[in-house]
């Protein structure tokens, strides 16, 4: 093993500890320069293997000129301009999933009860069922039940159908996605289908958005009360994360996909006559 020093004094030379030991002791070669033959014989059965392979390092590669074409032997084969071009947005996508990742863990606050704002979390477990599916399905029916109004019977029935299609369509998502929920989430959720063992997204942030839409749109509500409704479909989000439940990600994807959502309801709106067909079919 090299010893922390050498390790050093090769990084300071602009070595690096590329290649393996001889004769007991490693060696620190540059990138820059092909390495002695005695090490190239060690990579390949024989030195002009051992050359080949040396001048297709990454930084020989990189200095070969062209990048598309694969003439001559001489340019980048193409497959590796497939290979190497992508990588800035892997990268970057990569990074945005360790910081999603990282910030989702710090903000788990409520994850337990011995998580560090864990006191909090029988707060946060309320918010979390003010945004469930459940009730929410059965608000809207009792509500549609006791309607005598058209209107308001129009309006309840398309908010059912709203919470029915938003049900659907998550659980599509999250069984596309399949991305796990954070490891520090205790799974003590009620009435969970099994395609909520996903994350992405987060169904009570798709609820949140669009019935915080479609309540503001078709609600006649004073001031404050709408500021309520934001205030409720923030926190329904917040409380997510906080309860460890979801990374920020399934959040923030949920409330874009909740409030696109809403205007595919807008544009499948049921009308009275559509509403008196299927209530005569009932009845
Ligand atoms: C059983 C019914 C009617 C709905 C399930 C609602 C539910 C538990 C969704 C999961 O939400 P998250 O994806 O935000 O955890």
């Amino acid at each position: 093993m090299p010893s922390p020093k050498a390790s050093r004094s090769a990084g300071r030379s602009g070595g690096s500890p590329v290649l393996g030991s001889s004769n007991g002791r490693y060696e620190f070669m540059s990138l820059n320069r092909a390495p002695p033959p005695h090490l190239l014989q060690r990579q390949g059965s024989d030195p002009a293997t051992a050359r080949l392979r040396a001048s297709e390092s990454p930084t020989r590669r990189r200095g070969s000129g062209s990048s598309t074409g694969s003439t001559g032997g001489q340019g980048l084969p193409e497959e590796d301009s497939i290979r190497l071009n992508p990588s800035i947005i892997g990268v970057a996508l990569s990074s945005l999933l360790a910081i999603d990742l990282w910030l989702s863990k710090r903000l788990g606050v409520c994850a337990c009860e011995d998580s560090s704002w864990g006191s909090i979390r029988p707060l946060m477990k309320l918010i979390e069922i003010s945004g469930h599916g459940i009730p929410w399905l059965a608000g809207t029916a009792y509500c549609l039940y006791k309607s005598d109004s058209a209107a308001g019977q129009e309006v309840m029935l398309n908010l059912f159908v709203a919470l029915l299609l938003d049900l659907v369509l998550v659980g599509i998502v999250k069984a596309v996605v399949r991305r796990r929920r954070p490891a520090h989430n205790r799974m003590d959720m009620f009435a969970t289908f099994s395609v909520d063992r996903y994350s992405f997204p987060s169904g009570h942030a798709t609820r949140a958005a669009m019935c915080g839409r479609f309540l503001l749109a078709h609600l006649v509500l004073a001031a404050p009360l709408r500021v309520l409704v934001l205030l409720w479909a923030s926190m329904v989000g917040l409380s997510r994360v906080l309860l460890g439940r979801h990374n920020v990600t399934d959040v923030v994807f949920g409330f874009w996909m909740g409030y696109c959502q809403y205007n595919l309801v807008e544009m499948l709106w049921l009308s009275p006559q559509v509403l008196q067909g299927l209530l005569g079919q009932l009845a």
